[in-house]
């Protein structure tokens, strides 16, 4: 299994799970999933730390989600609940940019979600944990803040599906692949972000990250 010390490794794609946390789902007035799900960011959509976010034109509410990422390391097709731990390679913490403007539009329209979560630099990704440093992923917390004030924290144990459901979920659709970037989900306390913002997001005590709203 790679380490994935070059960050251009990890989000070969970027899979993503919608209302996993259900505070988030009712502050949004969303129905609580039933099952889990699913949608996609491109690998344009990565961006490392030390560079900007970019706001696509035209949007007028940007929301920052804080998300526990999930780096895939070997090949994963129809895999059971009990053997998700063989395919994770490590961890990391990642934000789910969405113009919620668009989204909004597009859920109206029962138009799919691309331009709203897809765009460029629409997911910030900190650098990657090794499995081995993180004993419980089920036990962590995710914390934002927007310019030093606190958006969000919540353990991950809140999460509706947990990771051995969301990896046996998406692998009887869709095979992933090492360098795979799962994100889990956001917690209550999304909120508009704005040019010359400052977010900083994490684990605690784990793993701090920093980016710029350009
Ligand atoms: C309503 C959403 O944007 C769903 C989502 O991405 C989430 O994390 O929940
Ligand atoms: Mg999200």
């Amino acid at each position: 299994m790679s380490n994935f010390a070059n960050f251009r490794e990890i989000g070969r794609k970027i899979v993503c799970v919608g209302r996993n946390y259900k505070d988030h789902a009712l502050e949004l007035g969303n129905p609580i999933p039933k099952k889990p799900m699913i949608f996609l960011k491109s690998t344009n959509s990565y961006v490392a730390e030390g560079n900007p976010i970019v706001i696509p034109p035209g949007c007028q509410n940007l929301h920052q989600e804080v998300e526990l990422g999930v780096v895939i390391g070997k090949q994963a097709k129809n895999i059971k609940k009990d053997d998700w731990k063989d395919y994770v390679a490590g961890y990391t913490v990642a934000l789910d940019m969405t113009a919620r403007d668009f989204q909004d539009e597009a859920k109206k329209a029962g138009a799919p979600w691309f331009l709203s979560k897809s765009f460029d630099t629409s997911c910030p990704v900190a650098n990657f944990i090794d499995k081995s440093k993180i004993s419980d992923p089920h036990d962590l917390e995710l914390y934002c803040l927007i310019n030093g004030q606190e958006k969000q924290r919540e353990k991950t144990n809140s999460m509706i599906f947990d990771i051995p459901t969301l990896i046996s979920y998406v692998t009887q659709f869709a095979t992933l692949e090492p360098g795979d970037l799962l994100l889990t989900g956001t917690p209550a306390g999304v909120c508009r972000v704005q040019s010359g913002d400052t977010i900083e997001f994490g684990l605690t005590g784990i793993i701090d990250s920093k980016f710029f709203v350009q």
